[in-house]
């Protein structure tokens, strides 16, 4: 359930109004509801409560220090990418031992980073890969926990920028070449084969193309019993979507994971005389998404004879997802006002054509009218550039009626102090 709510006319975040926050912090500003995201991770520790199970967030979706530090005190663990993002875990009091690491690129000194701060697993993308592993944890004098990311080649039937679990995407190692690949692991002698992972794609709406990737582990992970390699945890990835149209139907999350603990408990009373298998999950979007709105005000309004152009101050460089993928974002009033509504699209400063926010809206609005780009939460703040010298919105958590700003805007001094000049 999402805390964005009309009250009074007027939206808010919890029991602050959007029109305070842009008053105090300014536009274009990020701001997140502590409720909704609590929320949304509780629907994963339910279904899970009483279980071998980790909610591992991924948080490329989005970072703020603060919303870590929100999820790991509810015991969440952290799916990353990077070294950045380990300390990030660790500036935000997050437990490294709960870390899965995954990502096709992984150098050696962030795997020698995640080996000396103990990570949970390595999620293992390739066999150039595993063998960089085995000799930096070599070299360190430790074994380097593995788990293989199975790319399974099922179709996850959402956008194909976001799909990663087909044949032809980078990710993972292929389904028919997992099983030597595995042996390959196990005969390393600085690896421990630990578990088997995938990640099928992102914004799925239906569960059906994970359950099937999970019959496709189930049957691997029997495989690889058979031969002596015995696996302790199955990490499912992430990709539950949410609802950006209001007319998205995504599966519940509880639904959904009670169909993949129905399957693994029927599977393990079958083979193995009902001994569970630790089960993580890596979701992002479905915890952050809807807890994020992007408050932004209208600069200009440009009617024209083709198209009306409603200009305002955040920009792609804030928000890429329309740009990149033509993604479908609402966009909603702050303050909805009586008069004639027109069609426009909503455009940003930023000097490329493909700088919009929203094709086709109608509106009502007025210059220095506030909007609201709704379900901006997960990859909103953790893709935004400073593309045009623009500094990076600012961040603000509402919690009931207390506003925490906890990521400040960027000043354009800052965005060229790293810089100087041939000398
Ligand atoms: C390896 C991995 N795990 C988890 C996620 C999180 O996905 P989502 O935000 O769709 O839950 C992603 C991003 O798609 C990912 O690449
Ligand atoms: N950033 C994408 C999803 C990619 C997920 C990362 N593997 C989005 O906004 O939808």
């Amino acid at each position: 359930m999402s805390h964005f709510s009309y009250q009074n006319g007027v939206l808010h975040a919890e029991n602050v109004a959007l029109s305070a926050i842009a008053e105090e912090f300014g536009t274009p500003a990020y701001v997140y509801s502590k409720a909704t995201l609590l929320d949304n991770f509780n629907g994963y520790a339910k279904a899970c409560a009483g279980r071998d199970a980790l909610v591992c967030y991924a948080m490329k979706a989005n970072s703020n220090l603060a919303v870590l530090d929100l999820l790991a005190r509810q015991g969440a663990g952290f799916d990353i990418v990077s070294g950045g993002e380990l300390l990030r875990v660790i500036a935000a009091g997050g437990d490294p031992r709960k870390v899965i690491f995954s990502g096709v690129g992984k150098t050696v000194e962030e795997m020698r980073l995640a080996l000396d701060k103990g990570v949970l697993c390595f999620n293992v993308e390739s066999i150039p890969e595993l063998h960089r592993l085995n000799e930096v944890a070599g070299q360190m004098g430790k074994r380097a926990p593995v788990s293989l990311r199975v790319n399974p080649n099922v179709d996850a039937k959402t956008h194909p920028y976001i799909a990663t679990g087909l044949k032809a995407n980078k990710f993972g190692v292929a389904y028919d070449d997992a099983l030597d690949t595995y042996r390959a692991a196990a005969s390393l002698p600085h690896l421990e084969v630990v578990g088997i992972d995938c990640h099928i794609g992102s914004q799925l709406l239906d569960d059906a193309p994970l359950l099937e990737a999970l019959d496709k582990l189930i049957a691997l992970i029997d495989t690889l019993a058979g031969e002596g390699i015995v696996l302790h945890h199955l990490d499912m990835g992430g990709g539950i979507g949410i609802n950006y149209s209001g007319e998205d139907a995504p599966v519940q999350v509880g639904d959904y994971l009670a169909r993949v603990f129905e399957r693994i408990d029927a599977w393990r009373a079958e083979k193995y005389e009902g001994k569970p298998i630790k089960v993580i999950f890596e979701p992002g979007r479905s915890i952050v998404g809807n807890a994020g709105v992007l408050l932004m005000s209208v600069e200009y309004l440009k009617p024209g004879e083709e198209k009306n152009f409603c200009v305002v101050d955040a920009a792609m460089n804030d928000m890429m997802r329309p740009t990149l993928y033509e993604a479908w974002m609402a966009v909603q009033p702050v303050t909805p006002r009586e008069g004639k509504a027109l069609t426009y699209d909503l455009v940003g400063p930023v000097c490329e054509s493909g700088d919009w926010l929203a094709h086709g809206r109608e509106l009502a609005v007025q210059p220095g009218d506030l909007l609201a780009m709704m379900t901006a939460g997960a990859y909103g703040f953790t893709m935004a550039s400073n593309y045009n010298t623009r500094g990076r919105p600012a961040e603000v958590i509402v919690d009931g009626d207390q506003v925490h700003l906890v990521r400040r805007r960027e000043q354009p001094q800052e965005l060229f102090a790293l810089e100087s000049l041939v000398k």
